[in-house]
């Protein structure tokens, strides 16, 4: 697709890769981040096995979990037994929105314990299929390493210290949503409506069917963004944009899934430390305006209650 740039990440992971290849790869990331907020990586690193394993786990579950079981994971409002707004399952119905289903997994929290405040409660894994926690975990961290590289290439894209980035993402706030979108019943939409990602960047990891997200490109179209073999499909989130006051956008997009087949996701959001201040790194000929920083965690809080709580 011509739209989104394909970048080759290869020389952030080959151990005897110049510097110069380092900064080159990541001015094309720069580029992409300032023009248009949507990139794809080839050449991640991410083994294709670990991949398809995430898929076919993705699959069982949306084609054997039962209703009993899903609701036995379903998300609950903060407060109430297990309830964080957050993890677990939720089925959204096609009024307006675009409906799917969708299972979220998030960074662990150790030190919360019930009553759970938004996004502190305890991950909600399905046993269908057996070893979906084990390979969602495997995938978790490969995806988690990964998007370190990544920002370390933003900031040399950027030319920002390093550190004011690393600082805030050592535990990132990551969160593992799988998504189902099933064949369209009469007189709904399925998908999801138009939306930024809130966090720092996205990696998203589909089945190979086209025509279902779609990427609000400058003039104001809506672009597909169709997979393509084994790349990972990169979309900046808020955080990032606030990093770079704006420099770099967060750019809408949505699904309009309009198929016979279900289709399966598996985005994976890089987000910043649960109590990071995220504040302007740019423009670079002033002080890093730590004044003018939000908090991420309150991000967090206002974008779930909006977005999954029902
Ligand atoms: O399913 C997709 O292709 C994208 C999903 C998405 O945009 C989201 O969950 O934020
Ligand atoms: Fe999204």
């Amino acid at each position: 697709m011509a739209y989104v740039p394909i970048i080759d990440f290869s020389p952030f992971l080959d151990p005897s890769s110049t510097d110069e290849n380092k900064k080159k790869t990541a001015l094309e990331i720069d580029k992409a981040c300032r023009e248009i907020g949507f990139f794809y990586l080839s050449n991640h690193g991410v083994d294709e096995e670990l991949r398809a394993a995430m898929l076919s786990r993705a699959k069982s579950f949306f084609e054997n979990a039962t209703e009993e079981e899903k609701k036995s994971i379903s998300i609950k409002p903060a407060g109430t037994e297990n309830g964080d707004d957050a993890r677990g399952f939720q089925k959204v119905d096609g009024r307006g929105k675009g409906a799917h289903e969708v299972v979220d997994f998030f960074r662990p929290v150790e030190t919360s314990t019930p009553p759970y405040e938004t996004g502190l409660g305890q991950n909600l894994w399905p046993s269908t299929p057996n070893d979906f926690r084990e390979v969602s975990e495997k995938y978790i961290d490969a995806l988690f390493a990964l998007a370190t590289k990544v920002v370390q290439a933003l900031a040399l894209g950027l030319s920002v210290d390093e550190s004011i980035f690393m600082s805030r993402i050592g535990k990132a706030f990551w969160n593992l949503r799988v998504l189902g979108y099933y064949p369209k019943p009469e007189g709904s939409v399925v998908g999801i409506g138009d939306h930024t990602d809130f966090g720092i960047l996205t990696f998203l990891l589909t089945d190979p069917q086209k025509d279902s997200l779609l990427v609000l490109s400058k003039d104001g179209n809506w672009e597909p963004a169709d997979p393509i073999p084994n790349c990972f499909l990169c979309n900046i989130g808020d955080m990032l944009s606030k990093w770079t006051d704006g420099i770099y956008k967060s750019t809408r997009h949505r699904v309009l899934h309009n198929s016979d087949t279900m289709r399966i996701s598996v985005p994976f959001f890089f987000d910043p430390d649960w109590d990071a201040v995220i504040s302007p790194v740019l423009p670079l000929d002033v002080e890093h305006r730590e004044d003018e920083g939000i908090l991420y965690r309150e991000k967090f809080v206002k974008a779930i209650k909006y977005s999954v709580v029902t």
